[in-house]
């Protein structure tokens, strides 16, 4: 076996191997989730006219107010307001040239539905042009993921279309003839519990999830699963076989296809037998293996995968936060320590049942505190937090 690369450097090292895959317009409804690949930039000055805050009055000159007009939210009026008159006004709505000042309905009297009184409001009812941004102003650098909020800046800003990365597609290859599809575990057979829940973390990771495929424990199986998986995808995922044991295949695999290792094995309790590796032919094609126990799988989704599939959606390698521990959580020695928590009010607090092959703790976590090699973290102290898939 090869020295385990430090937690944090496998991280950094599968991000900074990833090269963007390419940018293509999609409408905006389609855009969600994925990553821009050009900056946001406004269309027009924001907003794009000066617009009425308040429905009310738009007046000029000293009260009172001969009523001219109206105008509402959507009109493109050409109407005037000159001193002593005043034009009906909605929120939304144009400010016509001429206002002085935008009164309150609530503040206005208004007389024989022609003259209108009223004492001159404090402040400025009406948001003028360019107030939130100016015309050809970059409003989200590329990187950045779209989100419904992101979505509602692009349209306000008049984009039809955002340039975004092709979502990584992703193969999940699952190995292990000891797996059972349905019914209840025995008799040496365990349900599969990688094949259901990864391309739910997958897609929560911005990835398209083309295939989940079964291999048989041979070597030929093996290479042919990935081979094909590896054909129709940016990223296969595999699970399990990730040692050396009897029938883990992993590594003759990746040998006999010429493979090239970026990440093999990690120094992080649990999940250290993870590995991420470039696949030779056209397009270079990723391969990431995560362990067969299911926790030590899903953290080496958290650590090989996101970074990966960041990488590979021109995004930045995932931050990590800040969190304050509620209890004692021990190192592991030379190795990065990531303990299941659950965000509380009272901090973060570690799980029970986080053993590497126990899945109680994984369904009710909010992500892992990361305790370094050479560290224990004592209550109150703050650490990292790699949050679950979101
Ligand atoms: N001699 C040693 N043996 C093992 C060591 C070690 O240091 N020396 N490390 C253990 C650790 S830690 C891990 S993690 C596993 C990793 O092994 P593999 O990636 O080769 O995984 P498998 O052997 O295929 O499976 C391990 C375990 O997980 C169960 N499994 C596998 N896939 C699934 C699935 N899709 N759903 C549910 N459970 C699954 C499998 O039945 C095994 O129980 O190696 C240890 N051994
Ligand atoms: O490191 Mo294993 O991955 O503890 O379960």
């Amino acid at each position: 076996m090869t020295d385990p690369i430090s937690w944090d450097d496998a991280r950094a090292a599968v991000h900074a191997a990833a090269t963007p895959l390419p940018g293509r317009p999609v409408p905006l409804p389609e855009a969600d989730g994925a990553v821009l690949a050009t900056p946001l930039v406004t269309l027009t000055a924001l907003p794009a006219f000066d617009t009425s805050s308040v429905d009310g009055y738009a007046i000029a000159g000293p009260a009172p107010w001969r009523l001219v007009g109206q105008v509402l939210a959507g009109d493109a009026s050409e109407i005037t307001v000159t001193s002593g008159t005043a034009v009906e006004i909605a929120t939304g709505a144009m400010v016509p040239v001429g206002t002085e000042h935008v009164i309150r309905l609530e503040s206005a009297e208004v007389e024989n539905c022609s003259w209108v009184t009223a004492p001159l409001p404090e402040k400025q009812e009406w948001r003028p042009t360019g107030e939130e941004a100016a015309a050809g102003e970059v409003l989200l650098p590329p990187g950045v993921r779209v989100t419904p909020g992101v979505l509602a800046l692009a349209a306000a800003c008049g984009h039809d279309v955002l340039a975004v990365r092709r979502r990584p597609r992703v193969a999940l290859v699952v190995f292990g003839d000891e797996l059972l599809d349905s019914g209840p575990p025995g008799a040496g057979r365990v349900r599969d519990a990688l094949g259901p829940s990864l391309p739910g973390w997958l897609r929560r990771l911005g990835a398209e999830v083309i295939s989940v495929t079964r291999a048989a424990d041979t070597l030929e199986a093996h290479e042919t699963a990935v081979r094909d998986a590896a054909a129709q995808s940016d990223l296969v995922l595999t699970t399990g076989g990730t040692m050396h044991g009897p029938v883990d295949h992993l590594h003759p695999t990746l040998a006999t296809l010429g493979a090239s290792y970026v990440v093999d094995t990690v120094a992080v309790r649990p999940g250290f037998p993870m590995l991420t590796a470039t696949l030779p032919g056209p397009g270079a094609g990723w391969l990431v293996g995560l362990p067969g126990n299911p926790q030590s799988a899903v953290i080496g989704l958290v650590t090989l995968a996101a970074p990966l599939l960041a990488g590979l959606s021109g995004a930045p390698l995932p931050p990590l936060a800040s969190v304050q521990l509620a209890n004692d959580v021990p190192g592991r020695g030379t190795f990065t320590h990531l303990a299941l928590a659950r965000l509380t009010p009272d901090g973060a607090v570690t799980l029970p049942h986080a053993g590497s092959a126990m899945l109680r703790g994984v369904a009710g976590a909010d992500g892992f505190v990361i305790v370094r090699p050479g560290t224990s973290a004592p209550t109150g102290t703050r650490v990292d937090f790699v949050p679950m898939p979101s």
